[in-house]
């Protein structure tokens, strides 16, 4: 154990975090980074910018122009008011809370339009009281030195799974509120997000919250922000969303702190797309931040990376609902809707241009999201493939995560194998596509990206995200499995646990720092197959809630694994075939004929499941028939005429075997999932 004294910490983490930042950051920055010149230009004294008094209505310049302008919606103010800031924190320490609040209390929506979770505007969202998608809203505040500004604020995600929704809102910001649960302090995606922050050259701005709380413990969290993150807290705002406390100190940072965006507004119109979706009734929306130049109604436009022209019909700011407006300026963030025809030309990370006058070069868009799991998607309507193939088509441009391809199965018909960033996002994304598009779906086991090297000279690779497709064993050399490099966040009193857990899964030990008092920083080297099942439940029940965790990419690794084939009624069910490492095959054979066991529902006919490594059958249970009780109506008489009704039953049942299909419900697909690898043989 590696434990180092907290003021060590403070340089090496600090250091280690910068460090990071700037190998991320390769020189030139990633992708994101880019996208900002790192030192921003100063504002110039001239403007080219047209600039209206403060509250002057915003006139539609074309006669029988369709849009609709609210004359009161809109304020138009100099670059130099405008303010772009995310909102960033660890899930649930109260982004959407204070996001709700500070809308409030600017007075953009009216007390008697407000509801919980305004930004969350997904059902989903609401139901499970998570931000899935980032969302933006734009505010007006007329801060104490008497002048009137114009916030952009754009909420994020905090779950793991969408961290790549919170660089993408960070590239079209200047600022971020840092929101850190004084109750808990830093989490696992805390530390993650600041990174992402930094990496962007964000002003990052510590925002305590959830103060009204007994368990509240402001100091000890600013101790904490400032050991392990290296950020200073002399100026954190304590507040509390749900108690309306410090919103004014809040908003007055962020007029105080965040740079304005520069003033580019007499250049080409260059519009970074960071959120496009489809609205049935409007067509293609994009949303985007203007860079530079301005957008208004009317314009002829192009895409620059797909090269799609469009005319504006509509461009609008959030508020948070769409308000129509003529004219977006440099800095400004808002909506487009033009007649964009297919959904795959407004992809998220394009450059938005003036066809008559385009800029020379496009922004730099966003690093392409690598999913980390794979599974099959079918229609339980095979007449329904083309409707999930249109819808998967949409959801993309909302969910530039996503990625599918189509796949046939000779059990499921034919269908798609869909990648996604971790089981919450394919949760996400299945439940989206049952309540947005209407379609009945089965979704198989998840399964990671597996490298299979070939002892074919021609064929060396494959990467195999389908288990059922992985080559036989005589015909392959090696299979190379992803590893993670995995930081768990908790209370000491649950770090033997954690790291039983972590060891359980063929975690393999890095390094332990205390991170404050009673709080713990665990690094493992983990296979991403282990943390994508039921990891992060496990985490939490063994930590009654406490840990937090975070991963990313390390390399791919060569390990001992074999294919488990399952047979249902002894046909091969191609959906249940997982991939597992040599030693937990048995246990997992074991468990998963036994959870198959409880989860298909019996039929008349007694059904065999077995296990199989290869031709070995290394499990195998059965579940018993379900029995008609033919001797029902047979009052008394003769054992003879019994017998006779039992063996015409028999007969019967052997016919039906015979022709019989078995019925596998859902959750069985799932088993794979639950089942417990370190249960003794
Ligand atoms: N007591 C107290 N509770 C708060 C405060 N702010 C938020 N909460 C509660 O904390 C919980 C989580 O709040 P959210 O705003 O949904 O958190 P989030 O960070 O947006 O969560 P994700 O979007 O899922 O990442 C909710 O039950 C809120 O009511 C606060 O200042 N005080």
């Amino acid at each position: 154990m590696s434990g180092i004294a907290p003021s060590a910490a403070r340089g090496a983490t600090l250091g280690a975090a910068r460090a990071r930042a700037l190998a991320r950051d390769g020189g030139g920055g990633d992708a994101s980074a880019r996208f900002f010149p790192t030192r921003r230009p100063r504002l110039s004294g001239r403007r080219a910018v047209r600039v209206r008094a403060a509250d002057t209505p915003v006139v539609p310049k074309r006669k029988g122009e369709r849009v609709k302008i609210d004359p009161n919606a809109v304020l138009q103010v100099p670059a130099k008011n405008i303010r772009n800031f995310s909102i960033i924190a660890h899930i649930d320490h109260g982004k959407s809370t204070l996001a709700d609040t500070l809308i409030s209390r600017t007075g953009t929506v009216a007390d008697r339009d407000m509801e919980a979770q305004l930004l969350d505007s997904m059902d989903i969202e609401r139901e499970r009281g998570i931000t899935i998608k980032l969302n933006s809203a734009r505010m007006n505040y007329t801060a104490r030195n008497g002048e009137t500004y114009v916030l952009n604020l754009i909420d994020t995600p905090g779950h793991v799974d969408f961290s790549y929704e919170v660089s993408r809102s960070l590239a079209a910001c200047e600022g971020a509120l840092l929101v850190v649960d004084a109750s808990q302090g830093v989490e696992a995606q805390t530390v993650a997000n600041v990174y992402l922050a930094l990496e962007n050259d964000l002003e990052i701005i510590p925002v305590l919250n959830k103060i009204d709380l007994p368990g509240a413990e402001p100091e000890r969290v600013c101790r904490e922000i400032e050991d392990v993150l290296g950020l200073d807290t002399s100026q954190a705002v304590q507040a509390s969303a749900k108690a309306n406390i410090g919103m004014e100190d809040i908003l007055e940072q962020i007029v105080e702190l965040v740079p304005p965006p520069p003033d580019t507004a007499d250049q080409p119109l260059r519009a970074l797309i960071f959120d496009s979706y489809f609205d049935s009734y409007r067509g293609v929306v994009c949303v985007f931040r203007v860079v530079d130049g301005t957008i208004s109604v009317g314009d002829q436009v192009k895409l620059m990376n797909t090269g799609a022209p469009a005319t504006v019909d509509e461009v609008g700011i959030m508020r948070p609902n769409k308000v129509p407006v003529t004219t977006l300026s440099a800095g400004e963030v808002g909506y487009f809707i033009g007649n964009i025809k297919s959904v795959a030309d407004a992809r998220v990370g394009d450059t938005i241009t003036s066809a008559k006058k385009p800029a020379k070069e496009p922004l730099e868009g966003y690093a392409e999201a690598t999913p980390m799991v794979y599974c099959g998607l079918f229609p339980t309507d095979s007449d329904r493939y083309d409707d999930l193939r249109e819808a998967l088509g949409k959801l993309q441009i909302n969910d530039a995560a996503l990625c599918y391809e189509p796949e046939q199965s000779s059990a499921m018909g034919f269908g798609f194998r869909c990648g996604f960033l971790g089981l919450l996002h394919m949760e996400i994304v299945q439940e989206r596509l049952e309540r947005e598009y209407n379609l009945d779906l089965i979704t198989t086991a998840p399964s990671v990206v597996y490298k299979v090297y070939m002892n074919d000279a021609e064929q060396t690779c494959v990467d195999c995200a389908n288990p059922a497709s992985l080559p036989d064993a005589g015909k392959r050399d090696r299979i190379e499995e992803p590893y993670v490099n995995l930081e768990l966040i908790t209370p000491a009193d649950y770090v033997g646990s954690l790291m039983e857990l972590s060891t359980q899964r063929r975690g393999e030990f890095i390094d332990m720092t205390y991170l404050s008092e009673g709080r713990t920083c665990l690094k493992y080297e983990i296979p991403l197959g282990e943390v994508v099942t039921d990891f992060f439940d496990e985490l939490k029940s063994r930590s009654k809630g406490y840990a937090s965790m975070e991963y990313s990419f390390l390399e791919y690794r060569k390990n001992d694994m074999v294919r488990l084939d399952v047979m249902i009624n002894g046909e091969p069910a191609e959906p249940l075939a997982c991939i597992v490492h040599k030693d937990k095959a048995y246990a997992m054979g074991r468990g998963l004929v036994d959870k198959l066991k409880e989860l298909i529902p019996r039929q008349m006919f007694r059904i065999p499941i077995q296990a199989a490594i290869g031709a070995k059958i290394i499990a195998s249970t059965s579940i018993s028939a379900m029995r008609k009780d033919v001797l029902a109506k047979c009052y008394g008489g003769d054992i003879s005429r019994k017998k006779k009704l039992l063996k015409k039953q028999a007969a019967g049942k052997k016919r039906m075997k015979q022709f019989g299909k078995v019925e596998v419900p859902q959750e069985a697909f799932m088993a794979v999932l639950k089942v417990d690898q370190n249960a003794p043989n």
